[in-house]
């Protein structure tokens, strides 16, 4: 299979990459950042999440955010709904694309949103209805697919279906999350090859963490399987709250120069992204996620 002669990256930073910092952070520091992005180019940006404030803090001003930042046309602008009433806050927000997220993992699914797989699925289906009632779009995450943090192994399998049963209900695309970064390239094919069998490869996107070094192997083993979509963290921010050790998403800015290098186009402006994500690194005291910025700095 050939490579993808374009890219969209999914800019997941001011969402994954911030929802589990502990020290606050402010409205207006989140703004900037989603300007910041959108400034470097990026064509879809995860602003936040409308979640219960109890379970992830972090999140809790994502209305704010909304109502803080330059929306520029063309630009997506979109944010977590896990049930009809993070849905109806987001619409009440002005977002106009939300994204439901189920797990591949029993375990992973109540620890994460307090409730099993089939019923994780049921309460979507309200808020797929309300989305299209109102014209929203729909993205669907799987978590753990490539393994989990409570039960170890997942079944490819049941990666497959819950992935099946997102794209049945209407979700535009699934992005399947190696939630804890430990696939590997190889793993990353069989993924693709297996649920591409129930959903078909333009409709789903890869989530890689890089906790094990492996984020860009496994992008580039995606991209041979023939996937375009990508979510990646700008300077590899983040982690999630329910799977402990496991660090950001691969850096927005290593995608890229692993992009840039193929010859694939994603639109983004490489000095741009890397201030981006020094700025928001400067303002939480931690050092720079992604390498490419760090070379690129030391350079001077
Ligand atoms: C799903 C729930 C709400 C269930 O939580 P629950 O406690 O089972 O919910 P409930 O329906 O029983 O309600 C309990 C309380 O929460 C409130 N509530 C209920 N829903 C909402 C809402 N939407 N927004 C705000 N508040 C809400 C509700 O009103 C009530 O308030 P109280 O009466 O106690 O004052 C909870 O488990 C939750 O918010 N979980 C969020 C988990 C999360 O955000 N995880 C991180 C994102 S997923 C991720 O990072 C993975 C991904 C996507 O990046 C891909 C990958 O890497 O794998």
């Amino acid at each position: 299979m050939s490579l993808p002669q374009s890219v969209r990256l999914v800019e997941v930073g001011p969402r994954d990459g911030l929802q589990n910092e502990k020290q606050p952070i402010s409205v207006a520091d989140k703004v900037r950042l989603v300007d910041d992005l959108t400034a470097a180019g990026l064509s879809y940006i995860e602003v936040g999440s409308f979640v219960s404030p109890k379970w992830v803090p972090q999140m809790a001003g994502s209305a704010e955010v909304f109502a803080g930042i330059q929306h520029k046309p063309g630009v997506t602008y979109a944010a977590l709904a896990p049930n009809l009433k993070g849905f109806e806050a987001a619409l009440a927000a002005g977002v106009k694309e939300v994204a439901v997220f189920a797990a591949a993992s029993e375990a992973f699914s109540q620890k994460n949103i307090n409730c099993s797989i089939k019923e994780s699925l049921e309460r979507f289906v309200p808020v797929m209805d309300a989305a299209r009632e109102h014209g929203i779009r729909v993205r669907g995450y799987v978590s753990c697919v490539l393994g989990c943090p409570y039960q170890g192994e997942v079944d490819l399998q049941q990666v497959a279906a819950v992935a099946a049963e997102l794209d049945a209900m209407g979700c535009y695309e699934v992005s399947l999350g190696d939630t804890i970064g430990v696939g590997t390239a190889g793993q990353t094919r069989r993924l693709f090859e297996t649920v591409a069998a129930k959903v078909p490869r333009e409709r789903l996107a890869g989530h890689f963490h890089d906790t094990y070094g492996q984020a860009l192997a496994n992008i580039y083993a995606s991209l041979l399987e023939g996937i375009a979509v990508f979510d990646s963290s700008v300077a590899g921010l983040g982690g999630c709250p329910y799977a402990k050790g496991a660090t950001g998403n691969v850096a927005s800015e290593d995608v890229l120069y692993l992009l840039d290098g193929l010859g694939i186009h994603s639109g983004i402006a490489m000095d741009a992204l890397i201030a981006a994500g020094q700025r928001i690194c400067a303002l939480l005291d931690k050092p720079n996620g992604s390498r490419v910025a760090r070379a690129r700095l030391a350079r001077g």
